[in-house]
């Protein structure tokens, strides 16, 4: 039996997470790779093809100066520090300082809006923020309103009230003394769209994402400290975490920063052909953008591995990627609340749709509303399991809201709130939200009643809400209303429904239509995400899930 092992289960069986009880990535990490003085941490590029080069020392060094900055204005350990901005590098630096003095960093989108931020600084009772320009004015309208930050930074210009990042940390010494943080203790916190209602907010320790992201790392991304890698995100979000920082700087791999105002498909592909880039990472949506150009016009002859997160991806993406380039895109699946928790590692066959395999300490399972596991080819639930060990990766809870964070809990295990069907060969098959209760091929509605859906282009997370027009992620292209069968909607309904559209759209500037349909369009590819629920009346009887 132990001679038919895979590589693949070897390395699950032999996988423990060995979390040590103190952990910082600033020092345990960064500082290590500094070791070196002139190993590369970051090429950075922007759209005028000004090129930057910085090394972990540089980092270890900015970041260093910022801390002492923070903790002179008086940071502590556990406070909430929020940081705004656009790919600069101050980001990096940002992460690093804030960790370095024990604080909780809470990243956002620049595309948040005066209100948003207003309600992130106070729901997290933030005592200070790093941000750009564009987001320093939106707070400045809402300064009255945050009594608890204490300070506030800026990148980019001076700005009367606000501290200036480059010439404030240039003052402070390159050595820290950084607070010995317990791998328990909170270091990030994510506001997560939840489909309705206000944000959630995720908590992560020290060991739930900066330490646990090895395995994202080191298995899916697959990177060494040889490695130019260049991951899409934005910096707002959970994925930027996982693909621009933790994951990639924990193998010493170098990153590839292209800052840029918007996503642009031909841009991309000069810029992966022109810099010796060796991994990609981008959102399914990125690719599908992606061979719409004529890829024959492009070599990349440095690339050795593409991966792609967030949303379903499609097989024909793959396919022509790999026409084209050589290389199979792998699939990877995780959440804001985890690491990756299932990919399509280098050492297992890819099977084109299917998400891949739990990933090193995780065991994953399709389950029942009992709990009970599933066996292949049946849908349900996918579920991590909890008990007897909770896997590192894994968000700490939804901070102050104890219940939400007990209704992810099943059993024995966490609910990913996410709907697969588990193969006869161990691979996951996304199939949808739970919550949306739909599927984006059109069959199925669960014990609710779809009233509308809007379909985006967008592959991660909250962009419905905040996307902006420059952010061609966040496009929102066509609104369907799914009527029910044989349901005839009263001008009413179709009132509010077209005024929810507009409500929802209003931030787009791409011409938006509504249309009334019997079951969402097979062909339309993207994610389907906002969708408006109306319970039905056998589910309000008592047949809930
Ligand atoms: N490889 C993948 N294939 C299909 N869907 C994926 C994949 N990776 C991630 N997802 C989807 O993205 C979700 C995680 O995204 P994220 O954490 O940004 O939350 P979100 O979609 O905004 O949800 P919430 O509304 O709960 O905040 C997963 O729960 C899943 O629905």
């Amino acid at each position: 039996m132990t001679n038919n092992m895979t590589d693949y289960e070897k390395e699950r069986q032999c996988f423990q997470w060995d979390v040590p009880e103190y952990f910082n990535f600033a020092t345990d990490v960064v500082d290590k790779w500094a070791g070196n003085p002139d190993k590369l941490a970051m090429l950075w590029v922007d759209e005028h093809d000004r090129e930057v080069k910085r090394t972990f020392k540089d980092f270890k060094d900015r970041s260093c100066q910022l801390a002492n900055l923070l903790s002179e204005k008086g940071v502590q350990p556990g406070d909430v520090v929020i940081l705004i901005m656009p790919r600069y590098i101050e980001w990096w630096e940002s992460f690093l300082a804030c960790l370095r003095v024990g604080a909780i960093v809470s990243p956002g989108t620049v595309q948040l809006t005066a209100k948003d931020l207003a309600y992130r600084i106070k729901t997290a009772r933030a005592v200070a923020l790093i941000t750009d320009e564009k987001t320093a004015a939106k707070v400045d309208e809402i300064k009255d309103i945050i009594p608890t930050v204490k300070f506030k930074v800026v990148v980019g210009e001076p700005r009367e009230g606000w501290l200036h990042y480059q010439s404030s940390i240039e003052k402070y010494p390159a050595q820290f003394s950084a607070v010995k943080t317990k791998s328990t203790d909170g270091a990030i916190l994510f506001f997560t769209s939840g489909t309705t209602g206000n944000p959630k907010m995720t908590l992560h320790t020290h060991a739930s994402y900066p330490y646990a992201h090895k395995v994202t790392g080191k298995y899916w991304l697959d990177l060494t400290p040889d490695d130019l890698h260049w991951n899409l995100s934005d910096t707002g979000w959970g994925k930027a975490a996982w693909s621009s920082l933790f994951g990639p700087w924990h193998q010493g791999a170098a990153l590839f920063v292209h800052h840029e105002k918007r996503f642009n498909t031909k841009r991309c592909l000069e810029v992966l052909q022109k810099y010796p880039i060796t991994t990609f990472c981008g959102a399914p949506t990125n690719y599908r953008m992606l061979v719409l150009e004529d890829l024959s016009q492009y070599k990349f002859p440095t690339l050795r591995s593409c991966t792609g997160a967030g949303e379903p991806l499609n097989p024909e993406v793959i396919e022509i990627w790999k026409n084209h380039t050589g290389l199979t895109i792998r699939d990877g699946y995780g959440q804001t609340e985890t690491v990756l928790v299932v990919g399509n590692f280098p050492c297992l066959p890819v099977k084109p749709g299917a998400m891949g395999k739990p990933a090193p300490g995780f065991e994953v399972e399709v389950i029942d509303d009992a709990g009970n596991v599933l066996p292949p080819g049946k849908e349900g639930d996918i579920a991590i399991r909890v008990t007897p060990a909770r896997p590192a990766g894994l968000f700490k809870e939804y901070w102050q809201e104890p219940e939400r964070t007990q209704r992810c809990f099943r059993g024995d295990w966490y609910i990913t709130g996410d709907r697969a069907v588990k193969d006869e060969d161990g691979y996951f098959w996304f199939v949808g939200r739970a919550d949306d209760v739909i599927l984006a091929s059109g069959y199925r509605i669960g014990p609710f009643e779809v009233e509308s859906a809007l379909i985006e282009h967008d592959a991660v997370a909250e962009s419905a809400v905040v996307a902006s027009p420059d952010d061609l992620r966040g496009e929102i292209v066509k609104a369907f209303v799914v009527l029910a069968e044989g349901y005839q909607p009263s001008p009413q309904l179709v009132k509010e429904l077209q005024d929810h559209v507009k409500k929802v759209t209003a931030p787009y500037k791409y011409p938006r239509e509504i249309e009334f349909v019997d079951a969402l369009p097979k062909t339309v590819s993207g994610k389907i995400r906002r969708v408006q629920l109306r319970e039905m009346e056998w589910a309000k009887k008592g047949k809930k899930r």
